[in-house]
């Protein structure tokens, strides 16, 4: 039973939607209904519940119309409301196919949705819209089973004002204008849970960039996005050699507008990425990597329940890791390891190291999954692999994981049941003893950091940090050439920051130090977003006051709670006029996710 949904898929499964909604910008809705087809589990069901949460539920029939009886169960803070429908008598019976029409809207506080004005998109001409569905939002864009654990074949016919164009995590089977109108229809004819249900409304164009692959954005960013994700089809390539086959035909990418507030989503066949991604350099295609990566690890073999997500991220980060390893050399996989580290600590001490929430699998009873994020699941979890890599190898670990993605595909599982594929997939290679050490309780269910944490070890690294504790020894007294910093990579810049970050945290660098740097290697200057925020951080702790406008732009500028989240409890520290004056007079540009976890943040 899914704590975090309100269902009951195991009694009646609901098996595919069909969802049939207007656009309506000027009350920023979607109208319509929705067909729930759903499996009766046995001869007792007499009901088939949904999750929903901020719609305007209008009425429930068959798909004559004809009223089915229903009612809404009780609010829960969190969870939202149930839709209770009554499986008439004489539909009743184990095996047999239900079908309720559920007529409904969504409402301006739909957690899933942002509208975005014509101001405040990149063209300034048409509004927006995009969904966020990830972990529980589903239920406030469709009434839904709204749990990983049930996946789902969805279509749509969705109709917006013309010109706009309607993309969805489906394939896209049809578009019919009708005068202002356009009607685009769409068929997810694979399975999926819930939170990858994806929509997008807006003035879009697209540029291909592979075989199976088309970047998707505002006219004013395409090109740049185009350029920005080259590499795409090579990543697609290396994880299908990696693992097994990719099955969901096409790999479009939707480059959305600066409040998207996650680096990416993972939408099947439509990744939503951030803007943030635009370096200029490719230096950040490892989201790219990362959301190609969900294409085995959560959307093919899924987290049963929100409290399992390492399943979904930690097996996703090993894989985006491993694909980056196989392009640009081992060391690179090292790298981000050492990379991933860093936020690791910071997450697990932002919480507290016996925070419950962070463990590898919290219990979530009664918690918002969105209050229990972190990197935690991404960074502890992949951990957790390189852990288990290394007691068996890395061509046993590589042949179980492709063996995991092939045997577990197109399921929702638990932690469990990937504890006991391992065990079993290496008892019978004879390799028990190896394995026996493995104390799975503690990795799963212990708070803060892991505790057999391997050794990563990378020259590139190693550069990148003895010039920042060079920095620290000597307060930048006789460092004279910018020559060993400009000839970094992305990731040895992204180190260097980092390591200034934490063996200054308690011991800042003087201000003069911290003005010699910039003046040397101008990173008050960059645009590379990464650099921004961890320089932006740096200065902050050092009492660098000049910077304080230039955080409070940059935190406008983006919706990304990677950046703005960190970034504004800083900013809180040392200036808290600042901080909370620049969130409540931009509180609108953010998406309903980001403003609610902001708010926490700064205690509003
Ligand atoms: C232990 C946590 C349990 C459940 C949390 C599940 C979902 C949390 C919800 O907030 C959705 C998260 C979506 C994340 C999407 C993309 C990330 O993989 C990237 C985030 C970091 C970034 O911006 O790069
Ligand atoms: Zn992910």
């Amino acid at each position: 039973m899914d704590p975090s949904s309100l269902s009951n898929p195991s009694e009646a499964k609901v098996d595919s939607l069909h969802l049939v909604l207007t656009v309506d910008f000027a009350k920023s809705c979607l109208a319509g209904y929705v067909d729930v087809v759903a499996t009766l589990q046995n001869d007792q069901v007499s009901e088939l519940k949904l999750d929903s949460n901020h719609l305007n539920v209008t009425g429930v029939t068959d798909l004559s119309n004809q009223p089915i009886k229903y009612h809404l169960a009780a609010k829960h803070e969190i969870f939202g409301t149930a839709i209770v429908i009554e499986v008439p008598q004489e539909q009743r019976g184990a095996n047999k196919t239900f079908t309720a029409r559920v007529h409904y809207s969504t409402t301006v506080e739909s957690t899933a949705l942002q509208w975005l004005s014509k101001e405040q998109t990149a063209g300034k001409q048409h509004p927006y819209l995009f969904s966020q569905c990830q972990a529980i939002h589903a239920r406030s864009l469709v009434p839904c089973q709204d749990s990983p654990s049930n996946k789902v074949k969805y279509s749509a016919e969705i109709t917006v004002p013309a010109p706009l164009t309607a993309l969805m995590s489906a394939s896209s089977t049809g578009k019919k204008v009708d005068g202002d109108k356009i009607t685009y229809t769409f068929d997810q004819d694979i399975a999926i849970p819930t939170y990858l249900i994806a929509i997008v409304v807006g003035h879009l164009e697209s540029r291909e960039i592979g075989p199976r692959t088309m970047v998707w954005s505002e006219p004013e960013m395409v090109d740049s996005g185009a350029y920005e994700f080259a590499n795409t089809e090579k990543f697609i390539q290396t994880g299908e050699s990696l693992l097994t086959p990719y099955i969901w035909k096409r790999y479009d990418i939707l480059l959305l507008p600066p409040s998207f507030p996650y680096g990416g989503m993972e939408n099947p066949m439509l990744v939503f990425v951030t803007p943030t991604l635009l370096a200029g350099d490719r230096s950040l295609e490892n989201v790219i990597a990362h959301e190609i990566a969900h294409s085995w690890c959560g959307n093919l073999v899924t987290n049963r329940f929100w409290s399992e997500f390492f399943l979904n991220e930690g097996f996703t980060v090993f894989v985006e890791r491993k694909i980056i390893g196989r392009l640009y050399g081992e060391d690179m996989f090292q790298f981000e390891a050492i990379n991933g580290l860093k936020h690791l600590k910071d997450d697990i001490d932002q919480f507290g190291a016996t925070n419950p929430l962070t463990a590898l699998r919290p219990n979530l009873d009664g918690i918002d999954p969105d209050d229990a994020f972190s990197s935690v699941p991404y960074d502890k979890g992949f951990n957790l692999l390189c852990y288990l890599q290394s007691l068996v190898g890395v061509t046993e670990f590589e042949a179980w994981l492709k063996s995991y993605i092939a045997h577990f595909a197109y399921q929702s599982i638990t932690a469990e049941q990937m504890k006991n594929y391992f065990i079993n997939y290496f008892t019978e290679k004879g390799m028990a003893d190896a394995i026996a050490v493995v104390d799975w309780q503690s990795w799963f269910n212990n708070p803060g950091m892991p505790h057999n944490q391997v050794a990563f070890t990378c020259q590139l690294a190693e550069q990148a940090k003895e010039l920042a504790k060079k920095w620290i020894a000597t307060k930048g007294d006789g460092i004279e050439s910018a020559s060993d910093f400009q000839a970094f990579n992305s990731q040895q810049t992204i180190l260097f920051l980092d390591t200034l970050l934490v063996l200054t945290a308690n011991d800042h660098l003087p201000v003069d130090a911290i003005e010699k740097m910039d003046k040397l290697y101008h990173l008050t200057e960059t645009r590379n977003a990464e650099y921004r925020a961890k320089w932006y951080s740096l200065c902050l702790q050092s009492g660098i006051t000049r910077i304080q406008p230039l955080v409070a732009k940059f935190l406008v500028e983006q919706g990304r709670m990677k950046f703005v989240r960190p970034l504004y409890r800083e900013l809180n520290k040392v200036n808290r006029e600042l901080a909370v004056s620049t969130f409540t007079t931009h509180r609108n540009f953010y998406h309903n996710i980001c403003s609610k976890m902001v708010a926490k943040d700064l205690g509003l």
